[in-house]
């Protein structure tokens, strides 16, 4: 009845998750198919019982009203989320009290008792099944009291092909609801591991997803022998841009480097916010000599972005450059080495590539 009801009703406890409020009306579907077949299935079980016109009243109610009032219930109250479990509860009740007004006919009862039990874990509302077993329990003893404990376990033919629609079409509905669901949560966890993987503000690889990268990099390497190239790049005098025109123009000017970065390198290599206002770039398959030409281009796409970025000033940048050998066990080893190289770039006058 509910699968779809998870999303936003998963939490703890009696706690509201958030979003859950919404879950009447998610459950309001599943509770018109699921009561609508369900009562085509008591109905034919009714019929064979010679049934009385009050039951045949309370099943109308079950199967045709009490749906919608479930919902308009729910929707006014203060809780709505809460409602909606009261609402579950009830549904086993009354799936109790039709399994005694049913005098346990098996097929019918058997499948009622597993249609609302499975709706319930489908909401994944913690612990709601095992709540509504005394619901259910309570239900069936109102109706078999009504029935003076009638018994009659036999199903007819006939009683067996008026719970066909339910057992089919409602147990294909919750799949499909519940597959639904997969395939939002499958999209959720895409667009969360997305966003850990990325520098919010540059749009470019966050350090600890750029050091995996740059340490499988290193890996092929020494496992294939293929070249590989790392470049760590830093904005000069950032801090005085930074102080003279605010932080916000800083973060522009953070921005621009790295529109600079992702035009020149493309699909070339692998680029990551290294730190505050320097940035690495693993570059698979490049001779040092080639990302030398690289990272000349890159310095030149820099002073000219900065034209527009810091009017009246220079933008410019100094890299570091250091080719990956067998001799570095480790990419912190790696990254010291261009280190190392950037802080010559830095010592020679900035505004250059060292090496
Ligand atoms: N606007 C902005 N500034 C940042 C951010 N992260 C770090 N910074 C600043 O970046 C500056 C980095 O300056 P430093 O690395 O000390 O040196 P520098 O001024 O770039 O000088 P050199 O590297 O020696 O040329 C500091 O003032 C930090 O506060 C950020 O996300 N946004």
């Amino acid at each position: 009845m509910s699968a779809k009801a998870t999303a936003a009703a998963t939490g703890r406890g009696h706690a509201v998750p958030r979003g859950a409020d919404r879950l009447p009306w998610l459950t309001y579907r599943f509770r018109l198919l699921g009561m609508g077949l369900g009562g085509l299935c008591i109905g034919a079980v009714l019929l064979e019982n010679g049934a009385n016109p009050p039951t045949w009243g309370l099943l109308a109610f079950t199967a045709l009203l009490w749906p919608h009032l479930a919902l308009q219930v729910a929707r006014r109250s203060a809780s709505p989320y809460r409602a909606e479990r009261r609402n579950l509860l009830l549904d086993s009740a009354q799936a109790g009290f039709w399994v005694a007004m049913m005098q346990f006919n098996l097929l019918p009862s058997v499948l009622l008792f597993t249609l609302v039990t499975v709706d319930k874990i489908s909401t994944g509302i913690p612990r709601l099944w095992l709540w509504s077993l005394p619901a259910f329990a309570s239900g069936l003893l109102c109706g078999a009291l009504a029935t003076g404990f009638a018994v009659r376990l036999e199903t007819s033919m006939t009683e067996l092909l008026f719970s066909l629609p339910v057992l089919t079409i409602h147990t294909i509905g919750v799949a499909l609801a519940v597959s639904h669901m997969g395939q939002q949560i499958r999209e959720k966890n895409r667009q969360l591991d997305e966003l850990s993987r990325t520098d919010s503000l540059t749009g470019l690889h966050v350090r600890r997803h750029w050091l995996k990268l740059a340490d499988r990099a290193l890996r092929q390497h020494r496992e294939e022998g293929v070249p590989m190239t790392l470049l760590l790049l830093d904005i000069d005098h950032f801090k005085v841009a930074n102080d003279r025109h605010g932080h916000s123009q800083g973060d522009e000017v953070l921005r621009t480097v790295a529109a600079a970065i992702r035009a020149t390198v493309g699909e070339a290599g692998e680029a990551g916010r290294y730190g505050g206002d320097e940035f690495g770039l693993v570059l698979p398959g490049t001779t040092p000599a080639q990302a030398r030409a690289l990272a000349e281009s890159l310095l030149e796409a820099i002073r000219q972005a900065g034209v527009a970025a810091l009017p009246g000033a220079r933008l410019t940048a100094s890299i570091g450059i250091a080719p990956a050998r067998a001799t570095h066990a480790t990419v912190e080893q790696w990254i010291d080495e261009a280190d190392v190289a950037l802080y010559r770039a830095k010592d020679a006058g900035r505004d250059r590539i060292g090496a």
